[in-house]
């Protein structure tokens, strides 16, 4: 992968263990601001207002950001020291609802608290910082492995559409959906990627086509709604996403728009593959309908809260003004003159 994208660090833990620090991608791609977090209302007001975000990323940053909330746990008793612990993991996992990573790492923290209850409460706290790192580094061992197991499924030189943010911005590092992607740059595979601008918070455009133009990968930047147009083209032989939380049954909740562009997918006979680390599996969940889907303000919709640019300076982008919709997918053609339905033979109107 180029150097280039292993500079962006997404999230990581102070030296001190006294701060989480993390890549602010609200101010992305206009600017590359590292911000601290030292509180649980930091950690909550980051993961909330996407300055962190992806699963594994929302996991790794609450795994932190309890852990440096326990070295501040004022308690010399144990008792003490777990009703604070669960009040500040209560509060974190009331950030966003939807990412199975975020509760997952946090019981993960918890279960180091419950299984070391005979120990002292700084070397619980020892134990807790342990627990955060491992959950970052078998993050990042994941990420590689799927890229590993993901580019056995693709050819070199192929067209690959993403949708949202997969990518090393949203995890540890090297990302799931993109793993490939950047495991395929390495290895000369050529790949030429489709980047879903992804509305209404535009994670394809800011997020993506940012972190796949500073690897050196193609990539060229679409409109949700340019799906189809590319995919009827011929320019799409795989369409790769993330995921944020898969049910028993493998439904998977994923960024909005991310079913429609599967039901694209089916239409034009593309393979459409779901990354994603095991612990984004949620077994407790037996099917997509039990999963809850996170509602977010309007004005993500009505207002472009980003001040900075919207995708990097000089990225490519596709921007045909009409696609074609094929007959045998139109139900009707209603005119002045009555209704056709197929097969439509024009001259008959
Ligand atoms: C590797 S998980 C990425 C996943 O998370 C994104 O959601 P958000 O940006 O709101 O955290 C999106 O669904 C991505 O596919």
């Amino acid at each position: 992968m180029n150097t280039n994208i292993t500079d962006l660090k997404t999230v990581r833990l102070s030296q001190d263990g006294s701060a989480v620090i993390i890549l602010d991608q609200t101010r992305l791609p206009g600017s590359e601001v590292y911000i601290s977090l030292f509180s649980a209302e930091d950690v909550w007001d980051a993961i909330y207002k996407l300055k962190v975000r992806g699963a594994p990323a929302i996991g790794i940053a609450a795994a932190y950001g309890i852990y440096i909330c326990s070295r501040l746990i004022a308690a010399d008793t144990y008792d003490v020291f777990y009703r604070e612990f669960l009040r500040v993991k209560d509060y974190l996992a009331s950030s966003r609802p939807t990412a199975v990573n975020l509760i997952a790492a946090l019981n993960r923290m918890e279960k180091v608290v419950t299984t070391h209850a005979e120990g002292s409460v700084p070397e619980i706290v020892q134990l807790l910082r342990a627990e955060s790192e491992a959950i970052r580094t078998e993050d990042a061992a994941a990420c590689r492995r799927i890229g590993e197991n993901c580019l056995s499924l693709l050819r070199p030189g192929m067209g690959i559409l993403t949708h949202c943010n997969a990518g090393h911005l949203a995890v540890s590092e090297y990302g799931t959906a993109l793993a490939p992607v950047y495991l395929g740059e390495e290895r000369g595979y050529g790949f030429k990627v489709f980047a879903d601008e992804t509305r209404p918070l535009l994670q394809g455009a800011r997020l993506t086509a940012y972190e796949l133009q500073k690897a050196g990968v193609d990539v060229t930047l679409i409109c949700d709604n340019m799906a189809s147009a590319v995919m009827r083209k011929g320019w799409v032989q795989a369409v790769v996403v993330g995921c944020d939380r898969v049910a028993a049954n493998g439904d998977t909740a994923n960024k909005i728009g991310t079913s429609g562009v599967a039901i694209l997918a089916r239409h034009y006979g593309i393979p459409f593959y779901v990354l994603g680390p095991t612990s984004t599996i949620d077994l407790n969940c037996p099917d997509g309908e039990s999963i809850e889907i996170e509602e977010r303000h309007p004005e993500e919709i009505t207002d472009m809260w980003y001040a900075s640019r919207m995708a990097p300076e000089g990225v490519k982008a596709y921007n045909p003004a009409f696609d074609v919709t094929p007959h045998d997918l139109i139900t009707a053609i209603i005119t002045e003159k009555g209704i056709a339905y197929p097969p439509f033979r024009m001259e008959d109107l």
